[in-house]
């Protein structure tokens, strides 16, 4: 089981001698990854001791990213620290992709009828 470490704990870990946050309900230790993070270890810092999930998002880091953070995680936040970010983030990210994908078809669609209208307007006359 995941250690369990609290906010406040993360908190005094707010200095490039190491640089603890939480992502998603989870707590990581990037004091090794600073210098090697491609963004930069500034980005990093700003974040220190804080919950960085909302500029972690909002990156759009890619799944390699999401897959190199289980290298750096050390425990999670107790239950009553917790927030259902986790779920709100991700069900409405992949709901507002499918309407926007659907919203895409649609439009094609509708390009499509226009130019076999006009098509079959010219071929008629
Ligand atoms: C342990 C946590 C993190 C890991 C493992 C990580 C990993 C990475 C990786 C692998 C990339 C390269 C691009 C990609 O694959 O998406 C990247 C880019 C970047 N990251 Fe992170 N990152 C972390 C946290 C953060 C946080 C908290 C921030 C912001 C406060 C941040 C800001 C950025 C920025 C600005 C880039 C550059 C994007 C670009 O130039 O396209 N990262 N990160």
């Amino acid at each position: 089981m995941a250690k369990v470490i609290t906010l406040g704990e993360v908190k005094k870990h707010n200095s490039d001698k190491s640089v603890w946050m939480v992502i998603h309900n989870d707590v990581y230790d990037v004091t090794s990854f600073l210098e090697e993070h491609p963004g930069g270890p500034e980005s990093l810092l700003e974040v220190a001791g804080e919950d960085a999930t909302g500029p972690f998002e909002d990156v759009g880091h890619s799944a390699d990213a999401r897959e190199l953070l289980t290298k750096y995680k050390i425990g999670t936040l107790p239950p009553s620290e917790r927030t259902k970010d986790v779920e709100s983030c991700c069900r409405v990210k992949s709901k507002w992709k499918k309407s926007s994908s659907n919203l895409k078809w649609a439009i094609l669609a509708l390009a499509g009828a226009v130019v076999i209208g006009i098509a079959l307007k010219k071929y008629l006359s």
